[in-house]
């Protein structure tokens, strides 16, 4: 499967928490992130990540790309709900896209874990 892997900056210890704590699962995986959230997942793990722009400089758009193409299986999204971020309207964008192709998209952690452990259980 491609994964996408995105974290607003106060979720971004979170997505490395997680990430290290599913490091296995992670593996199995092609694994695309925004900028700033694949480089520090790389920094704290053994993964590979295929890093796209930083978020606000049309990161999610280009990961909104890869959905609109059926190039992207999964979208993790750990999402600051409490604060206004700079580029909106691209969240929106890639949200929006997510569920247009019907991809699964996990905009914080719990709902992550959930289908992480659906997709383990399937063998996948
Ligand atoms: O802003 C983001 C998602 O909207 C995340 O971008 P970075 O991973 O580059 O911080």
């Amino acid at each position: 499967m491609n994964i996408a892997l995105i974290a607003h900056d106060s979720k971004k210890q979170e997505m490395i928490a997680f990430v290290k704590k599913h490091e296995e699962f992670f593996k199995q995986h092609t694994l695309f992130a925004t900028g700033t959230t694949g480089l520090k997942i790389m920094e704290n793990t053994d993964l590979m990540i295929h890093r796209c722009l930083s978020g606000p400089y049309g990161g999610d758009q280009q990961i909104g790309g890869y959905v609109g193409e059926g190039k992207m299986d999964f979208v993790i999204f750990f999402r600051d709900p409490l604060t206004a971020q700079p580029h909106e309207p691209d969240i929106n964008a890639l949200m929006r896209v997510c569920d247009v192709h019907q991809v699964p998209l996990a905009s914080h952690q719990k709902t992550a874990e959930f289908i992480i452990k659906t997709l383990e259980s399937e063998g996948k």
